[in-house]
């Protein structure tokens, strides 16, 4: 489903970011990221979404190699990645429908379907109700529970997180991450950027541990290792 092989990103020359990395990810899989600010986490999201292209190395994303996906695809293939930023990335001026059903116009889903689905992903993430509110009428926890909704309303293979509870209190990032989990029972392959030791060590999924552009550790059922 997700696979690098040794994969190099230099942004400038001789500085890797990431250095030989090679990873596989299975389908349906939940995996946390976590290391020390610059160890490349952030890098691999962006390569797996196709916004860097490595220096060196392939990566295979649902079987297809992203070196060969054709620029005027790649719109289609990030339709397929659901993602969610620390930093929520709302249209501020725009309500939490529109918010959702924006995304999906622009790969121009039909207005019928816009119409079921958008109700259907705020329900699954309890705000069904606020709809017609405006991202700064709603709490933090609220505004990431709402990025989510639109991150999974085209139900996508893989969900991409990026540090999603970096701005939330505990029960905001608890409430989170159950979604994220809820959204992984219902078969999304999930991946989630993480500094937050106590989620981490509670969650008992995989864990992935990075140094210096490099994989330290990969345990199933791992915890927040600080020796790396
Ligand atoms: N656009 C860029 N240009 C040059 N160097 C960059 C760029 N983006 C990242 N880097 C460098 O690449 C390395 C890895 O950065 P990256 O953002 O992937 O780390 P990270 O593990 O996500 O860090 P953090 O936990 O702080 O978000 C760092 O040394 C960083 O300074």
């Amino acid at each position: 489903m997700i696979e690098l092989n040794e994969v190099t990103k230099e942004y400038s020359k001789g500085v890797a970011a990431l250095n030989g990395v090679n990873l596989k990810i299975e389908q349906g899989e939940f995996v946390f990221i976590v290391g020390d600010s610059g160890s490349g986490k952030s890098t691999l999201i962006k390569l797996i979404m196709k916004e860097l292209e490595p220096t060196s190395g392939t990566i295979m994303v649902n079987g297809q190699n992203l070196e060969r996906l054709k620029h005027r695809k790649i719109p289609m293939y990030r339709r397929g990645l659901g993602v969610v930023y620390q930093d929520f990335r709302l249209l501020k001026d725009r309500n939490i429908y529109e918010n959702i059903a924006f995304a999906q116009r622009v790969v121009e889903t039909p207005t019928r379907i816009i119409k079921k689905k958008v109700p259907a992903a705020l329900s699954l993430v309890g705000l069904a109700q606020k709809y017609k509110s405006y991202p700064k009428e709603l709490s933090g926890g609220e505004q990431q529970r709402v990025a989510i909704a639109r991150a999974i309303v085209n139900e996508p293979a893989i969900l991409l997180a990026d540090e999603p509870t970096g701005n939330l209190d505990p029960t905001n990032s608890w409430e989170i991450m159950k979604l994220l989990e809820e959204a992984n029972e219902r078969g999304t392959t999930v991946l989630v950027v993480t500094h937050n030791q106590e989620i981490v060590n509670e969650m008992k999924k995989r864990v992935i541990t990075m140094k210096k552009g490099v994989i330290v550790s990969d345990e199933q059922r791992g915890g927040y290792n600080n020796e790396n």
